[in-house]
């Protein structure tokens, strides 16, 4: 019955309570009181339902209490009653226990925010309107943005109506380091007021507050061709309408934008017949509006006072599409009707990678897993093979560890059959595994050439072979060699003409395949990567060679595994099914000085 004390003002018997209990009904709907306005006390005591639950606790309440004192109402009638309220009172209480806990950083914005004398600051003139502390985003709502955030992989929220930043934290939360918020709040007095807050999370440093009319800061954000992945709107409702407007007329929402809108249900009111209430009726008619707009989809989530969610839809089932002039083609819709992201995407596929287990292939092998690919991760050691699998694992992402050396053709094999055997296929191979020596040419052993080749050129063959046997009978593959700038030039002042000869051998073996495979659908290309910061770069030996290097590199430092990163998934792609026999060279620029 926790829930319907909310509503009995009489039995808040301490400041802790009514925090509590405020805590689990924050009001969203809240409508700001102007200096027009006389001022009033305190709302804690005069807590009114403000959301379409809390407004069926309410009238359930009374309704009980009718029953309690009416000897006629039949005991079954009684029942159900506190059974109904039961279930509705029930429900925002659950929902806060069962949701994530809040940050502390967030819960102290909260509780500043619910001690704060609103009302006094308002009487000083620091604030236009006297805002209620209930306007506050809660727990729950919060966690729910943060989620949809998070869901959405958004890097950019533009929030209209920030309050104390509540829920612009919760949003920030779930953006990544780099993600921006910029939040539009009217009273300068809010901007002070969260910004020490927003200094001690980590995430503060995401938040933008712009203050003044929304309207203004909009035209400013349009002006400068901002676009953002989620709008929240939660600020004056009759503007509601305007701002939707201004957002979609000026492309300030992305392609696969997401805007959301807070109450949207409006305490009910937006479909309860007999409503007057100016904000209610601005709401039902944005609902209304919106359901009509041929450029969106929206669902209404019966989430506190409702959250409706609007994405754009695709332009080619919008009506206006056919008076455009446009051309209707895969350019337009896109190929499959996937944008050029979607196009890169591995969901589905089955990947392997040798020497994944560090460097450049763990790089790969964690690009793939991201992508969407199953990826096992192959290599000599043992050890390292399975703590990559199990960092992919980690990410959520299929991976499983074989122990292979790529220099033996049972090895290799057994590779491809282990990979055919768990997952039904392969459809990316990226033959990775390689090593170096160095040697003055005139002092270069057959030994040293013999091991590099075989497992540089004669194991990147076998892998092919084994692999694209699997490929040519799907009718599909996608085969990604590690060759090396060296098969371009010769990188100074090491001596290494083994590992130079050999890969350049790569490179014409990916060639060769590349162009006799493409017509039976397996593709076959190489990456070169420039000079990798590895670890063992960063040696004493090597330390002078590494300043030699940077001399050579136009891009003025050394690639970083990362760098490569986006290549491999590209090749891997249907985005890239044209390609074939190509050299991908990623040096900084130092083959061309
Ligand atoms: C419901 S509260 C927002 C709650 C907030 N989203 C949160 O997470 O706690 C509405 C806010 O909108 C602001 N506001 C109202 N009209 C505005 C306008 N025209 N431009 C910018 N902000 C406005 C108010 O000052 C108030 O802080």
């Amino acid at each position: 019955m926790k829930g319907s004390l909310l509503l009995l003002p009489q039995l808040f018997t301490s400041c802790d309570t009514i925090e509590t209990l405020l805590r689990k009904s924050t009001h969203r709907g809240c409508q700001l009181q102007g200096t027009a306005r006389p001022f009033t006390a305190s709302m804690s005591h005069e807590k009114v339902p403000d959301t379409p639950v809390e407004v069926l606790v309410d009238l359930l309440t009374k309704a009980k209490k009718i029953a309690a004192g009416c000897g006629a109402v039949p005991e079954e009638l009684k029942s159900h009653l506190q059974k109904a309220l039961d279930i509705s009172s029930g429900l925002d209480d659950y929902l806060e226990n069962m949701t994530t806990p809040e940050s502390e950083p967030l819960a102290e914005l909260y509780k500043k925010t619910i001690s704060h004398d609103w009302d006094q600051v308002f009487k000083e003139g620091k604030t236009t309107f006297r805002l209620p502390k209930e306007c506050i985003t809660g727990h729950v709502e919060g966690q729910t943005l943060k989620m949809l955030i998070h869901m959405s992989q958004a890097r950019k929220v533009l929030e209209i109506g920030m309050f104390t930043g509540y829920g612009a934290l919760s949003m920030a939360e779930g953006l990544p380091e780099d993600g921006c918020l910029v939040a539009c709040e009217l009273e300068p007095y809010l901007k002070e007021f969260a910004q020490p807050i927003f200094d001690k999370s980590p995430h503060g440093k995401k938040i933008t507050v712009k203050t003044g009319p929304a309207m203004d800061t909009l035209k400013e954000l349009a002006s400068a061709g901002e676009q953002f992945d989620i709008v929240f709107i939660d600020a004056d409702k009759p503007n509601y309408i305007n701002y939707y407007n201004f957002i979609m007329d000026n492309n300030l929402l992305r392609l696969r934008g997401v805007i959301c809108v807070d109450n949207c249900l409006f305490k009910a009111k937006v479909y309860l017949k007999d409503t007057t209430d100016s904000n209610g009726l601005a709401l039902r008619e944005f609902n209304e509006f919106i359901s009509n707009d041929p450029r969106v989809e929206q669902v209404i989530v019966p989430l506190r006072d409702g959250i409706s969610l609007i994405r754009r839809v695709s332009v080619t089932s919008q009506n206006s599409f056919s008076q455009c002039n446009t051309t209707d083609d895969e350019v337009f819709r896109g190929v499959k009707g996937r944008s050029i992201l979607d196009r890169m995407h591995l969901d589905g596929k089955v990947a392997y990678v040798t020497g994944g287990g560090q460097g450049i292939g763990r790089a790969f092998a964690h690009a793939l897993g991201e992508a969407g690919a199953k990826v096992a991760v192959v290599d000599m050691d043992q050890g390292k093979a399975e703590t990559v699998a199990k960092e992919l694992h980690l990410k959520g992402i299929h991976a499983i560890s074989i122990t292979a050396d790529i220099s033996r053709s049972d090895d290799v094999q057994r590779m491809v059959d282990t990979i055919v055997s768990k997952w039904g296929a392969i459809h990316i191979a990226c033959n990775n595994a390689g090593i170096n020596m160095n040697s003055a040419s005139e002092e270069t052993s057959l030994e040293e050439w013999d091991r590099t080749f075989n497992v540089n050129l004669r194991g990147t063959f076998m892998c092919c072979q084994a692999a694209g046997r699997v490929m040519l009978q799907q009718g599909y593959g996608k085969i990604i060699n590690t060759a090396s700038m060296a098969s371009l030039i010769v990188p100074h002042p090491q001596k290494q003409l083994s590992y130079n000869t050999s890969k350049a051998g790569v490179v014409k073996l990916t060639q060769t395949l590349g162009t006799e495979w493409i017509d039976r659908g397996v593709r076959v290309n190489c990456i070169s990567p420039g000079i990798v910061d590895t670890p063992l770069i960063h040696s004493e030996d090597l330390r002078p060679l590494v300043q030699r290097w940077l001399s050579d590199i136009p891009a003025g430092r050394l690639a970083q595994v990362t760098d490569l990163q986006a290549a491999v998934v590209y090749l891997a792609s249907e985005a890239s099914d044209y390609m074939t026999g190509h050299n991908l060279v990623i040096e900084g620029g130092q083959s061309l000085w």
